[in-house]
């Protein structure tokens, strides 16, 4: 086990905990997102774990070396684990490649000179390799940042909210050139999101935290198709929610559906569509199903009394 997080405890204000008895454990080598609404406690397990925070009760331990965080470390932050947050840190007066290139050794400068072309090429920064940061804007500075840290061959990496500044191709681009690398170095890598599906192919482990609280640790499919409650499942997108009662009444063999799970069928649960809208790669569809109102994609246009299949 690369990590272990025992009954963690910690609170940022004495009358309001945040953490109590968390419990995780991660492997080596594995890509986890750790998920949840904004305000659940992403950045700051992140900060826990790098050593930024101090805990109240409960134990870290890395590589089977226990961790006791800022009171203990000197230099703030554990020297086995990297992060990256919304902070960069670079050297202001060196350009991109010497900031990357920064705790690459010396010994071999054609090598050094090489890897620091790799690591620019992965994040997408080859063309400003020779620019200072104060040219460059947050998403770009964050993206050198991310470079310097695969550098240093991490025992753990972590990235909280590695993609938030950047625009849609770009982060398209990155996200899979980043998790390309991570996996044929090998490296463990946790990363902090509120947009599951942009990292779930990617993701060995979901781990779901709720007002502080771990609610789910699982693989993405199993999260997907079995999520422990309606806070999980929405965390995947839009999802029509039927309680228990509900679930009986229509006969159905779950409570949360997501709109491209529900099929149009010949016959089934008669629906009655209210809206229907082009939205790129389907339709998005409101249908009224005996009083209850659901959100549906379909492949066209839809209109008046249609059938429902269930899977
Ligand atoms: N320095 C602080 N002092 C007091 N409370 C804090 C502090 N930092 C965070 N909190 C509170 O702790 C809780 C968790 O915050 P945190 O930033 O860890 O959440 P998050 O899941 O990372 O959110 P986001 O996705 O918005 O970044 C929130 O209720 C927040 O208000």
């Amino acid at each position: 086990m690369l990590l272990e997080i025992k009954n963690l405890h910690f609170s940022h204000q004495p009358e309001k905990k945040l953490f109590q008895n968390l419990n995780l454990k991660i492997e080596k080598g594995k890509i986890i997102a750790l998920a949840g609404e904004s305000g659940c406690g992403k950045s700051t397990l992140l900060n826990i774990i790098y050593g930024l925070l101090q805990w109240e009760k409960g134990e870290i331990i890395l590589d089977d070396v226990q961790l006791f965080g800022p009171k203990k470390n000197i230099v703030p932050g554990e020297a086995d684990i990297k992060m990256v947050a919304q902070t960069y840190d670079l050297m202001p007066f060196a350009t991109v490649a010497e900031n990357v290139g920064k705790f690459l050794s010396n010994i071999n400068l054609k090598e050094k000179k090489e890897k620091v072309r790799q690591l620019l090429e992965v994040v997408g920064m080859t063309e400003f390799s020779e620019t200072l940061p104060k040219y460059l804007s947050g998403g770009q500075q964050q993206r050198v940042a991310i470079a310097r840290a695969l550098s240093q061959m991490p025992k753990l990496l972590l990235l909280d909210e590695p993609f938030s500044n950047l625009d849609y191709s770009r982060k398209i681009e990155l996200r899979e050139k980043l998790f390309t690398y991570v996996k044929e170095n090998q490296l463990s890598l946790v990363i902090s999101t509120h947009e599951i599906q942009e990292i779930m192919p990617w993701t060995d482990r979901l781990i779901i935290l709720m007002e502080g609280r771990l609610i789910q640790n699982d693989d993405p499919k199993e999260t997907y198709q079995n999520p422990y409650n309606e806070y999980v499942a929405k965390l995947f997108g839009e999802v029509n929610v039927f309680l228990n009662e509900e679930k009986e009444n229509f006969n159905l063999n779950k409570n949360f559906y997501f709109p491209q799970e529900i099929k149009i069928a010949e016959n089934g649960l008669e629906a009655e569509v209210l809206d229907s809208r082009f939205a790129g790669n389907h339709y998005w569809n409101k249908v009224k199903l005996m009083g209850k109102n659901l959100v549906i994609y379909s492949d066209q246009k839809l209109n008046g009394t249609i059938f429902l299949e269930f899977p």
